[in-house]
């Protein structure tokens, strides 16, 4: 079927309610809005399925929602699962709860037995919850941090993990054979009640998923000396507010001050455009708060609390400074090991999981405590996930902590998904720590770039929409991939890394050979001087991204070299 006989399946269903046809009827005359909203079906990309809402196959709805959620079923029943088993939870965003039961009452009508949150929760709580009432699967309805006309559909494995290649394709496959509605079944939320197959779950998880957190803690007489750390902190509207709150406050941390207007729960996200930890925008209500507060650590989670971000004061200049996820994540990464390895508390063969684009800090910092840094693994944390379940596997690593450039981190292996409440709360430990040491978390980032080098990282993005936008993304990549270059402004190249070739070319002699990497469509250019980019096409949102990184001699000079790569690494594609 083309996108116009789908556009006209949907408007002559008598399963398609009248407020959907509606919407459609409204762009008959709009044939570029019809082909975009059913040219295809949302596919599962980095973070499971993500789309706008709205009316179509490309779209998020209840239709969408339903389809894949029976591809899924149809799934489990084809590869024999006996009892299956789900849990589900959902954020704050509009209409997620209702996501939520359409999946829940499909998985049911399916003969699945679900566990259904009773309100909203964060991503790494349904991580939990999947491992901990042993299910085979888990959903999570959120688009993350992505704009509120966004919704989402997150699919995880018993092992808490997102779904990954080959398995994500065979579901995929399972849901694009769903093209006709009477394919999917459903059924009354009573019945599925009545039937013990629709089960509310709350605070008995909340309870456990807590207590594990607890056990991350390291250094609890610290936290009680520094109890009185002026923490700032937003939850974005969405779901770390409980959860953040509750294991700040049995920490024994005393001034948590919330940023009031952005603790209420609301899926229009009324006091940020994007409520991305990775935009300056969502920090610019906790920096009042914090200035007013004399706040000492600023910490904001986005909505389905997998991510945090956050400032630090800087007592030296008084000001607030960002930090990046490689830069907190780099802290992280030296506290936990400089801690564990003191105490004698590090396992033996310990690994940091992480991606090709984190800072070479943290490979430094490895070093230094004799860690496995292991870092080849493609962008997504679905993909440090498969990382830890093959250590489980094998047995050849103990893993210790996970982190990614893009503001998450996992520091245990209670879920197997970025956890923004146990990153906040241990970084809030490190803070404890540095203070009663007479320093900020700041200061002990200046002391880590005195110790390795002058990291330092950025990532850049160009938007191209629709289906004239993906194909436009693709050329740009082969173009750099037919023609590579040996100069990029004043680096010169040292290696090329093409992942979606499997191959490592030497620029100096143009000699390629098979290199071990893992498959996608993105190229690392390794440049002279520690300086690096990589590219590659979004898989949540329609972008192509610039990684870029550079190893300065001070600060400036790090801001000032990573600039110029930037603007070259820019006109190579312009
Ligand atoms: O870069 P994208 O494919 O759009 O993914 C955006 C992000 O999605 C998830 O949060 C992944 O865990 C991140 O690693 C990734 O950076």
């Amino acid at each position: 079927m083309d996108a116009k006989q789908r556009y006209e399946m949907w408007l002559g269903s008598d399963q398609v309610d009248d407020v959907t046809k509606q919407e459609l009827v409204n762009i008959k005359d709009n044939e570029a809005e019809i082909e975009d909203r059913f040219y295809t079906n949302l596919e599962f990309g980095t973070g499971g399925l993500r789309g706008v809402m709205g009316a179509g196959t490309n779209r998020m709805n209840i239709y969408t929602v339903r389809m894949a959620t029976q591809g899924i079923a149809n799934y489990l029943a084809k590869i024999g699962i006996s009892e299956p088993s789900a849990a589900i939870a959902f954020d704050n965003r509009n209409n997620a709860s209702l996501y939520a039961l359409e999946t829940a009452l499909c998985l049911c009508a399916n003969g699945v037995k679900v566990y259904l949150f009773d309100a909203l929760r964060p991503t790494p709580e349904l991580s939990f919850a999947v491992r901990h009432l042993h299910c085979n699967i888990g959903v999570n309805i959120t688009a993350s941090h992505n704009p509120k006309e966004y919704n989402g559909y997150k699919v995880y494995w018993d092992d808490g993990a997102q779904i990954v290649s080959p398995q994500d394709k065979e579901i995929i496959a399972e849901v694009n054979n769903i093209e006709d509605f009477s394919m999917v079944k459903t059924m009354d939320k009573d019945a599925a009640i009545d039937a013990g197959l629709l089960n509310v779950i709350g605070q008995e998880i909340d309870d456990a998923y807590i207590g594990e957190l607890h056990k991350l803690v390291m250094n609890p007489e610290e936290i009680q000396k520094a109890g009185d750390l002026k923490i700032v902190y937003s939850p974005l509207h969405g779901t770390g507010l409980k959860p953040v709150t509750r294991v700040l406050s049995e920490l024994g941390f005393k001034d948590v001050h919330v940023v009031e207007e952005q603790a209420v729960q609301d899926g229009n996200f009324p006091t940020v455009k994007s409520p991305n930890p990775e935009g300056a925008e969502a920090y610019a209500l906790s920096l009042e708060l914090a200035k007013k507060v004399g706040g000492e650590l600023i910490l904001v989670t986005d909505p389905d609390a997998d991510r945090l971000g956050m400032y630090g004061y800087d007592s030296k200049n008084n000001e607030y400074k960002e930090f990046t996820g490689n830069m907190f994540g780099a802290i992280l990464c030296d506290y936990v090991l400089m801690q564990r390895s003191q105490s004698g508390r590090l396992p033996e063969n310990p690994a940091i999981v992480t991606t090709v684009v984190i800072t070479n800090m943290v490979k430094e910092i490895c070093k230094k405590y004799d860690t496995f840094c292991d870092c080849n693994n493609l962008i997504g944390f679905k993909n440090i996930a498969s990382r830890m379940r093959a250590y489980e596997q094998t047995g050849e690593h103990n893993y210790v902590f996970g982190l990614e450039d893009t503001f998450g981190c996992l520091p245990g292996t209670y879920a197997r998904d970025k956890d923004s409440v146990g990153t906040l709360m241990l970084l809030c430990e490190a803070a404890a720590y540095y203070k009663n040491r007479g320093m900020t978390l700041w200061d002990r980032m200046v002391e880590l770039w005195q110790e390795y080098g002058y990291y330092k990282e950025k990532v850049q993005t160009m938007k191209f929409d629709g289906r004239e936008g993906a194909a436009k993304i693709q050329s740009m990549i082969q173009t750099l991939r037919d023609n590579p270059v040996q100069k990029v402004g004043a680096y010169s190249v040292e290696k090329i890394y093409d992942y979606k070739l499997g191959t490592e070319t030497d620029a100096a002699t143009g000699k390629s050979e098979a290199a071990v990497l893992p498959k996608s469509n993105m190229i690392y250019y390794q440049l002279a001087d520690g300086a690096w980019f990589l590219v590659r096409p979004s898989g949540t949102e329609p972008k192509i991204k610039f990684y870029l990184g550079v190893k300065g001699s001070s600060q400036e000079d790090a801001a000032e070299q990573l600039d110029e790569l930037a603007v070259n690494v820019k006109a190579m594609f312009s």
